[in-house]
């Protein structure tokens, strides 16, 4: 598979982007003619810097307004075109994409069109240079790859072909199997970029908004299923115009293109028989079982204080390490693990980040298999000295510096808990709550940081997203997407802070990076989770009555369930697949928090018409404490 991205895609300087385009790994680059321009070195340096890094000029972009001129704009165009093949010539790039006209003057026609690429065709064989045609979807009389091909079969000159673009194509909802009618050959090359559902202008959504296969809600796999049928076996090139990616990190968006390219092959190779490109061979995406354990990093007074909230919510001290100094606090099918060793990963994160989790185990059918899926796809395996006792567990690096384990019901690893720890007798106080199992994580991260990780999930996990949605914090905005399998034992929900005033800001720049802000537990009885949570001497977190008011107005809700919500703190939603209860503990150190739900019914969701109001009452706790939140 020969892959590479246009330089538009990435930022900074011509030197900067190919430096991390070499490091991704990618094969070749489109050179975007701005981002040479602006660059102050001769083609022939440009060239030779691209070939240093150990790239190739795959393409040269774009050339606009070329096909239906009058004269005498036409001469002037094909002078113009002269001038870009000798620049190419001296470049040492090949191919050239001409993109399909938006100029006011041009004529139209697929003749004329036909005939003008044809003659452009022989002035470019002059310099061994082919030309490419892209129907942009914006394009005056040209913007369906369908009328483009039309042009270039009736073009019919060796140096004149087809250029297809995802974006061009699914924007404008068409069909993408009606590529595999078009002959593999006359594909000169292929773009690639996917885009989250707006509904907007073509050309700004395009321009602004792009991102790369996976991330947004695009069939770029539809599309290049059927680009892969006709036999064609050229390079494949990420194309994304997108405001975040050009003030985001070169390195990062250029890790996140070449594994969206891995990811989207893997699906390719999977569905669509006898592809002629190579595609390297991985694990099919990994079913996740569940969460198997949450890990904190803390120290012993720390520790002291999270074990307190652990206990009023009913989870007990259940075991102890066999040689480290990590507890398993318990209760249903949840496993707490409390490490406050002085040594190793654990003690490391906490010196970092303070009292955070800094490890997830997931259950998993083949934890090797895991592990080599995500490296495939670019992750970089986790691994430390094995302790007396101890198991190898397979893992790789997540969030933050956090790390994902994988459990599997291998001999060995489903006796993890016999194996490494000492069960002990019960010496917790407090009263069992009824909590059965993770309903959902949350991380917190920079907004920037979300299409990575929604990224690295999706492409290693067999997941699906949900839609964003935007949650307000009397600070700014919160973007939130989850992440879920198909049966909701796995569900992590992303969450995108704008700044750093917002409670999620504020967690980030405390905890010094992305990290795991609230953990949700299932309840099958919110109401006697209460009572048993009131008998430990829990404090929920306290909501405005405004709220109730609201909830009672909306839903029309009975008086004692109305008042009984009231009197717990419980949030409630609703909608036409059943019914989700909310409750949360306070904040924690910066801001990480508990929060118990209740399901019924078919209730998928997050509450997330509740969060504004979650967020206003931790901020009045935060506030409270004397933390300097607004
Ligand atoms: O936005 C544009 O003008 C533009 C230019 C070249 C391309 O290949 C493209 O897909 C879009
Ligand atoms: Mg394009």
């Amino acid at each position: 598979m020969k892959t590479a991205i246009a330089t538009v895609s990435i930022a900074g300087d011509l030197a900067e982007k190919l430096g991390a385009i070499a490091a991704a790994g990618f094969d070749g680059v489109e050179i975007f003619e701005n981002d040479f321009l602006a660059f102050d070195r001769s083609p022939k340096e440009v060239g030779q810097l691209v070939r240093d890094h150990g790239l190739e000029i795959c393409l040269f972009q774009p050339f606009r307004d070329f096909e239906g001129m009058p004269e005498p704009q036409r001469s002037r165009t094909f002078e113009r075109a002269k001038r870009k093949f000798e620049l190419m010539r001296e470049m040492g790039a090949d191919l050239l994409l001409i993109c399909s006209s938006v100029s006011p003057i041009a004529l139209g026609g697929i003749d004329r069109a036909a005939a003008d690429l044809n003659e452009l065709g022989d002035l470019a064989a002059t310099f061994d240079i082919r030309i490419g045609y892209e129907a942009l979807a914006w394009g005056r009389f040209v913007n369906d790859h369908r009328d483009a091909w039309e042009i270039v079969r009736r073009a019919d000159h060796a140096h004149v072909g087809l250029i297809l673009d995802s974006f061009h194509t699914l924007s404008r909802k068409t069909d993408p199997d009606t590529i595999r009618a078009i002959p593999g050959d006359k594909i000169f090359f292929v773009q690639l970029a996917d885009a989250p559902a707006f509904n907007m202008d073509l050309l700004y959504w395009s321009r602004h908004f792009r991102n790369m296969p996976g991330e947004g809600d695009l069939d770029v796999t539809g599309f290049m299923r059927a680009v892969a049928a006709t036999g064609y076996d050229g390079v494949l090139s990420l194309e994304i115009f997108n405001d975040q990616f050009r003030g985001g990190s070169p390195k990062s968006i250029a890790v996140d293109g070449y594994r969206s390219l891995l990811y989207l092959m893997d699906q390719v190779r999977r569905t669509e028989p006898g592809i002629r490109i190579p595609v390297p061979d991985m694990p099919d995406r990994v079913p996740v079982g569940g969460i198997e354990f949450v890990e904190f990093a803390a120290d012993r007074r720390e520790a002291r204080d999270l074990t307190a909230m652990l206990a009023t919510l009913g989870f007990k001290r259940s075991a102890r390490h066999v040689s480290k100094e990590v507890e398993l606090w318990r209760q249903g099918g949840i496993n707490i693990v409390i490490n406050t060793d002085p040594r190793g990963f654990a003690h490391a994160s906490y010196l970092s980040h303070g009292t955070n989790v800094c490890d997830i185990g997931l259950k998993v059918a083949d934890a090797a298999a895991t592990v080599a899926r995500a490296e495939s796809l670019g992750a970089k395996t986790f691994e430390q000295p094995v302790g007396p006792g101890e198991l190898k567990i397979p893992a790789i690096r997540a969030l933050g510096g956090s790390v994902l384990h994988f459990i599997d019901g291998s001999k060995d690893l489903s006796r993890v808990w016999e194996t490494e720890f000492t069960y002990l007798n019960d010496d917790t106080a407090t009263r069992a709550a009824g909590l059965t199992r993770i309903d959902h994580i949350a991380e917190t991260m920079n907004y920037d940081e979300m299409l990575t990780w929604l990224l690295f999930y999706r492409s290693i996990f067999d997941t699906d997203k949900t839609a964003m949605v935007d949650v307000i914090d009397p600070a700014g905005l919160v973007r939130s997407q989850a992440i879920e399998n198909a049966d909701g034992t796995l569900r992590i929900t992303l969450n995108g802070a704008e700044n750093r005033k917002t409670l999620a800001g504020h967690f980030i720049q405390e905890g010094f990076g992305s990290g795991v802000q609230h953990i949700a537990f299932e309840t099958a009885d919110i109401f006697e989770t209460v009572k048993a949570l009131k008998a430990n001497g829990f404090k929920p977190l306290a909501i405005s009555p405004n709220y109730y008011d609201d909830l009672d107005a909306r839903f029309g809700l009975e008086e004692d369930f109305l008042n009984a919500l009231k009197s717990a703190g419980i949030l409630y939603d609703r909608d036409e697949t059943g019914e989700y209860f909310q409750l949360y503990s306070p904040t924690y150190g910066e801001g990480f928090f508990f929060e118990i739900v209740e399901r019924r019914g078919g209730y998928k969701g997050y509450g997330a018409a509740n969060a504004q109001f979650r967020i206003a009452a931790q901020k009045r706790h935060f506030r409270a404490k004397g933390m300097p939140v607004r």
